[in-house]
């Protein structure tokens, strides 16, 4: 296939211009023309997006629309592609598995694969900001999966990614702890300023979390919806209930029957 033009946003996106000013509308994600076939079918058909730096943006799409291997080229880790893609060099990515090595200690994986010879500290500040310090000896096997997937959280945010990239982080957690994780990853995204990408099966995470949610759809982002609600989300605002049908609308999905003000739903 064609070049491979995966290449870096040089310099720090969400940093000041020349005259020093902060970038308001600076790109954390430039992609123009992007095309990655497998046997020679397209998944991603010469796909353009923009990511502002700091933005948080969700991707939605049916089952085998391109999610994932938009995140893998994102990511780096596929270049066997066509178009344009600049990225921040400080980028990290959370899998839905959380990708432990069981025979290291949670704060060595967490500092696997980074460069040198990083300090243990590192890793037990980005523990600790997962709200997982007190584990940092402990061995992946002996973790819960909510624990193992913070600790997965910890192993990227100990990059301090100008570009976080989550795929379905919470696809594997059980409701109550996915609820905690959403709102763990709002607040380190309030927190660190980053820009997210996170592709989920989920609107109303979706709505819950990004400021903007893409509908991929035959290789291109076919939709794509500002959610400009005041955070934190309440899901019982009649507002978030609207953008949600919207959103399933898009995916050909129906939307549950919403109770209008002041009744109550009951079953027959
Ligand atoms: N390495 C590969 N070799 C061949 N085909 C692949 C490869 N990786 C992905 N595909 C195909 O590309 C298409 C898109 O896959 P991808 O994993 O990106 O979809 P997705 O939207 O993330 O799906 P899901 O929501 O089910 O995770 C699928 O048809 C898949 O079979």
């Amino acid at each position: 296939m064609a070049t491979d033009v995966h290449r870096p946003v040089t310099g720090n996106p969400s940093g000041p211009d020349a005259a020093g000013h902060p970038r308001e509308t600076a790109t954390a994600v430039r992609v123009d023309g992007l095309t990655r076939a497998f046997d020679g079918r397209p998944v991603i058909d010469r796909l353009h997006l923009d990511v502002r730096a700091g933005e948080f943006v969700a991707l939605l799409g049916r089952s085998g629309c391109g999610k994932s291997t938009l995140l893998r080229v994102l990511a780096g880790l596929d270049r066997d592609i066509e178009g344009t893609v600049l990225v921040p060099r400080r980028k990290a990515v959370a899998f839905q598995a959380p990708r432990l090595m069981p025979w290291k200690r949670v704060w060595r994986n967490v500092l696997l694969g980074l460069p040198g010879k990083p300090e243990r500290a590192r890793a037990e500040q980005a523990l600790a900001e997962v709200g997982l310090g007190h584990r940092a000896q402990a061995w992946p096997k002996t973790l819960s999966g909510g624990e193992a997937q913070r600790a997965s959280l910890a192993r990227a945010l100990v990059r301090e990614p100008d570009l976080l990239l989550l795929d379905e982080p919470f696809g594997a957690l059980d409701a109550l702890t996915r609820v905690k994780a959403q709102r763990l990853v709002d607040e380190l995204w309030q927190r660190r300023g980053c820009a997210v990408l996170l592709v989920t099966h989920d609107v109303e995470e979706a709505v819950l979390l990004a400021d903007r949610v893409l509908v991929m759809d035959e290789g291109v982002i076919a939709h794509e919806q500002r959610i400009d609600l005041p955070r934190p989300r309440d899901i019982a605002d009649p507002r978030f209930a609207a953008l949600r049908a919207g959103l399933l609308e898009r995916l050909g999905v129906e939307a549950p029957a919403v109770a209008s003000p002041g009744t109550e739903a009951h079953a027959a």
